[in-house]
């Protein structure tokens, strides 16, 4: 379970990126964290595995506090995060099962790292996952060959190889088609569930969260202004969330895209 209370992040330059966020998310569950551009999503996540200092408050991992950790402590409690990102992040010349095995570098001596001798229980691991995630027989492909959705698939494998605690998503989609988005999103939430890894998305697009994540927490200048069901966002949450009309803009732009990507698949 990961409990945050009061979390404020201060720049050094002032701005006020958090104000007071409160949330727990128990195991298996997958919050969706939306808001307009600014309103402190990316600084939640990455004040989670710290790659921000939080100025205020408590973050809780299985009752492990974690803002108080220094140096090895730090190292160790990353280590129990899996991190997807927007971008992938692969080792473009490595093969897919490089990629994933890189998510043990952490844990195998560097020697054997080094080497690129990981221990067969680990390779064993990692053919299971890239069967899970849809990658079975693309092991020996070097990563630069794959297509958006099969690098994402990777990225995923290599977050479950760690057997995070926790997952935090940085904008899973915003590089995919979507289709291929809503598959990713899909695959995530049942890896979450599946696994029993309480997962926190940050992503733009309201129509992904609302269609897969079992909770949606909207962040408005710092604050979090909503918390609950996808079921419970109509109108005035969304307002609450992006002001008066700019979620309709939100989605006419989605829709849009949709339409486009559609006339294209079509011609190819
Ligand atoms: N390193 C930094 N130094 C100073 N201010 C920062 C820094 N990083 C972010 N901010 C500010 O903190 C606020 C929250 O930014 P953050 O990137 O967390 O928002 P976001 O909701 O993720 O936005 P986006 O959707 O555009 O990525 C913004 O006003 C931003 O300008």
């Amino acid at each position: 379970m990961l409990e945050i209370n009061d979390l404020v992040k201060t720049y050094p330059d002032g701005q006020q990126a958090l104000r007071g966020c409160s949330l727990t998310v128990p195991a298996a569950e997958v919050v969706a964290i939306i808001g307009p551009s600014g309103a402190g999503k990316s600084t939640f996540i990455r004040c989670i595995n710290r790659l921000v200092t939080p100025t205020g408050g408590s973050i809780r991992l299985d009752g492990e506090e974690l803002t108080t950790h220094r140096e090895r402590r730090l190292r160790e409690t990353r280590r129990q995060i899996g991190m997807i990102f927007q971008e992938f992040n692969l080792i473009e010349r490595l093969t897919v099962m490089e990629n994933v095995l890189a998510g043990r570098l952490g844990s195998v001596g560097f020697l054997q790292a080094f080497l690129r001798r990981f221990p067969a229980q680990d390779v064993e691991r990692a053919f299971e996952l890239l069967e899970r995630v849809g990658l079975g027989g693309y092991e020996n492909s070097r990563a630069d060959a794959l297509s958006g959705g099969q690098r994402q698939r990777v990225g995923i494998a290599r977050a479950l190889m760690q057997e995070p605690r926790l997952l935090l998503v940085d904008e899973p989609t915003s590089s995919l088609d979507p289709k291929v988005a809503r598959s990713i999103m899909a695959l995530i939430c049942e890896l979450a569930g599946e696994r029993r890894i309480p997962a926190l998305i940050n992503i733009h697009d309201v129509g992904l969260a609302l269609g897969f994540a079992q909770r949606v927490v909207g962040l408005n200048a710092g604050s979090v202004v909503f918390d609950g069901p996808p079921s419970a966002v109509d109108e005035a949450v969304l307002t609450r969330i992006y002001g008066a009309d700019d979620w309709r803009d939100a989605f006419r732009q989605e829709g849009e895209e949709d339409r486009h990507l559609g006339s294209r698949e079509a011609v190819s």
